[in-house]
């Protein structure tokens, strides 16, 4: 049978290498390219048929940030004959609006003894100013957690089949960090960190995922892919920036395997879940992509710093706002 494969903002940088990369795996997939903007599918679309001709690939239109095209999304699987279930479902799509790097903080952090922790995680070192979405919600949030969590809802009978298990995988980031998040203000309107809040929301859903799901044949995964030069990464410094820092990053991953810099590489961690048994996963684990100094790329499960109780409380949360989301639509 062949395995069905959906991923998000699966047109560029991380998305469309793994995409690549689950191709040369198994040629055989239906994988379903999820993409806010149809043009620049197709156009992943052509590239991909470039090195895999006669590969099965469907395109799905869904802006992950708004919940009208979520629904409208999934409604559109659920009526097309070509799904019955989904095998891997990667939630990928994600922001990081107007990045501003903290110079003060990074000269600090350079002479301090966290300088290696720092440029591997980028903690402390990055703002983001966010903005409020047409559904009232902060822009990050709907974007890296809320819509996918509604897009997993909606498709939960596709992924939730007795004959087989699902695995979901959240691109979420070494940059998650326990202080950037609130139970009480889990859309980080207050803080200027909603891409480290946004990632650590991830962490806790995917924990409170298998809790409520693993009976049900889903399981959930997170994986960081490391640093990676993408459209995500020029955002934060122009490209030249990056060439001219490259050694010194190259220096620090002789150091800590962290940056991956290429999305092939990147990719590494979400590729090597297809190809596991979801139940044999561990659920408190982020999956690493590393890249040695010598340039061999490796996975490397790390335990995330959160407890139980928190994820619990914050799925409780997402519940209240779907009702309310939902009550407003009908
Ligand atoms: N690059 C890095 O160093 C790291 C990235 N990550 C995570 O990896 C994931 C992929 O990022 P990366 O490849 O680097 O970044 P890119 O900016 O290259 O890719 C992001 C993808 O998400 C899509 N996307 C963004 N917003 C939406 C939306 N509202 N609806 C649908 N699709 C959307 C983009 O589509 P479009 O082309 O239309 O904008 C694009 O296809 C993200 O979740 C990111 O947080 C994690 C750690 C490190
Ligand atoms: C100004 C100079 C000379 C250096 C600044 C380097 C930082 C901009 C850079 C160091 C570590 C980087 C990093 C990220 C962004 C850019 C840095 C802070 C991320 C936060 C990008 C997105 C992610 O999800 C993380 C995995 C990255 C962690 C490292």
């Amino acid at each position: 049978m062949k395995k069905v494969v959906l991923v998000t903002g699966a047109n560029s940088g991380i998305g469309l290498a793994l995409c690549k990369r689950l191709l040369s795996v198994d040629d055989q997939i239906h994988l379903c390219l999820a993409c806010r903007n149809m043009q620049r599918a197709e156009t992943a679309r052509a590239a991909l048929l470039c090195s895999h001709p006669g590969a099965d690939i469907a395109l799905l239109k869904v802006d992950v940030g708004s919940l009208k095209s979520v629904l409208e999304a999934a409604k559109e699987l659920k009526q097309s004959k070509r799904y019955r279930r989904l095998d891997y479902l990667y939630l990928n799509a994600g922001i990081m609006p107007n990045p501003r790097i903290d110079f003060n903080a990074f000269i600090n952090g350079l002479f301090s003894r966290k300088a290696i922790h720092m440029f591997a995680t980028g903690e402390g070192l990055l703002t983001q100013e966010d903005q409020v979405t047409e559904d009232g919600l902060q822009n990050v949030f709907a974007t890296n957690v809320f819509g996918h969590f509604i897009l997993l809802r909606e498709l939960e009978p596709f992924l939730c089949q007795s004959e087989k298990e699902s695995l979901v995988i959240w691109s979420s980031s070494s940059n998650a960090r326990r202080s950037a998040f609130s139970l009480t203000d889990y859309q980080h309107t207050q803080g200027k960190e909603s891409y480290s809040s946004s990632k650590y929301a991830t962490d806790l859903l995917s924990v409170a995922l298998n809790n409520h799901y693993n009976k049900q044949g889903l399981y959930s995964s997170v994986v960081c892919p490391g640093l990676v030069m993408t459209h995500l990464t020029y955002g934060i410094l122009p490209p030249f920036f990056w060439t001219l820092i490259l050694p010194i990053m190259l220096l620090i991953r002789m150091f800590t395997n962290s940056f991956t810099l290429s999305p092939y590489n990147g990719a590494e961690a979400l590729v090597w879940l297809f190809k596991q048994k979801p139940e044999s996963l561990d659920p408190l684990a982020k999956y690493y992509s590393c890249t040695s100094g010598l340039g061999s790329n490796y996975v490397k499960p790390v335990k995330m710093d959160l407890d139980e109780e928190a994820a619990e409380a914050f799925y409780q949360k997402l519940l209240d706002l779907e009702t309310k989301y939902r009550c407003w639509q009908n």
